[in-house]
């Protein structure tokens, strides 16, 4: 049995199991090894073929974002409008077969954005590009899911569940757990809060099917059983992500009252050039960017010149996106 086949058997196996005490344990046990195959599955040698590395396509500017979604959404439509990149678009599916960059110039600071093929429901296990799209997704800064506004709402579910399989965390944050392997010593477990979504005994019945028998865990939040594999397997990225509902032109008042309503979302038309500097606005918030201007002595500063770097960043990060040597040879900043 392949492991596309082996995961179905276990997700069939849980949506079989009625979810209560009695069966925590043993959906715990479930899970863990849902979570071993899915992670086979994305190793780059993987049988199954296919591969886990995404397109080549080099980094540039100051933060890449990356445009998911169904076929035929209007990722390449809004590709040519908000970036000087023309990519192709048709009416057709599957229009684009690559991954096309381009740049969005927002007041001086770069933004790549990266227009995707379209994915469809099992990417994540290989069908189409899929593999590769969700792989390149995981190099970015930022998603945008795109979603065609006059489709069902079913879609955001599916391209949420398919980022889910490759270890894409939209809008959470890391788990407040501390996790250290020993080499002796058995299996010290602190909880400092109340679990109520999973228990000490599944805890340690998921350590053991990872054959992990020495380690210390400290859990600081009452996390999920889910969770607590994500913080053993540590490849895990936690990304911001917009919803970015296209073709409202399409539809009516009420439907994108409730659309522009939902968290995170931002509605636009493309081919209307509708909100289009609002969704521009918005991806610059997510990505949490401050700008920094250098100036001389007695000089104003060119503000058409910034240097990005993400929030919290140090003086010794601007020194190191001037020059690689600067911060050893450095003495003082002054800043406003
Ligand atoms: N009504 C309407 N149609 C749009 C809008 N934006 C794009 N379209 C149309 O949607 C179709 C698909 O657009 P594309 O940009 O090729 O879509 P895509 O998501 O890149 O598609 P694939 O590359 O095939 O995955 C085209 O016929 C566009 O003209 C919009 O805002 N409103
Ligand atoms: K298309
Ligand atoms: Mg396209």
């Amino acid at each position: 049995m392949g492991i596309v086949e082996k995961i179905k058997e276990i997700e069939e196996e849980m949506a079989r199991t009625q979810k209560n005490k009695a069966t925590e344990y043993h959906l715990g046990t479930l899970k863990a090894k849902l979570a071993k195959y899915r992670a086979q599955l994305l190793e780059p040698a993987a049988k199954s073929g296919g591969g886990g590395t995404g397109f080549d396509v080099q980094k540039s500017g100051d933060a890449r974002v990356a445009l998911i979604g169904f076929p035929s959404v209007g990722k390449s439509t809004l590709l040519s409008k908000c970036t000087n990149t023309q990519s192709e678009t048709a009416a057709y599916e599957f229009t684009t077969l690559t991954a096309i960059p381009g740049v969005i110039d927002y007041q001086g600071a770069r933004i790549q954005l990266l227009d995707l093929p379209g994915i469809v429901e099992g990417a994540s296990q290989g069908r189409g590009r899929g593999r590769q799209v969700v792989a390149t997704a995981k190099t970015a800064d930022l998603i945008l899911i795109m979603m065609d506004a006059t489709k069902s709402d079913e879609h955001r579910r599916l391209l949420e569940y398919e980022l889910d399989a490759v270890g894409i965390r939209l809008n959470k944050e890391k788990p407040d757990v501390v996790f250290k392997r020993k080499t002796t010593g058995g299996i010290t477990l602190n909880v400092t809060v109340r679990l109520t979504k999973t228990d000490e005994k599944t805890i340690r019945s998921i350590l053991q099917s990872y054959k992990i028998h020495n380690c210390d865990v400290m859990i600081r939040e009452d996390i999920t059983t889910d969770e607590f594999i994500d913080v053993l397997i540590g490849t895990r990225k936690y990304m911001p992500c917009l919803y970015v509902y296209n073709k409202i032109d399409a539809i009516s008042m009420e439907q994108l009252n409730k659309l522009a309503r939902t968290e995170h979302s931002v509605v636009i038309s493309c081919e209307m050039g509708l909100n289009l500097d609002y969704l521009i606005d918005r991806i610059w918030a997510e990505l949490g960017l401050v700008k920094v201007y250098t100036k001389k002595r007695g000089v104003q500063p060119d503000l058409n010149d910034p240097i990005c770097l993400r929030k919290g960043a140090t003086v010794e990060g601007v020194c190191n996106g001037i020059h690689r040597s600067l911060a050893t040879n450095f003495r003082y900043a002054l800043v406003w």
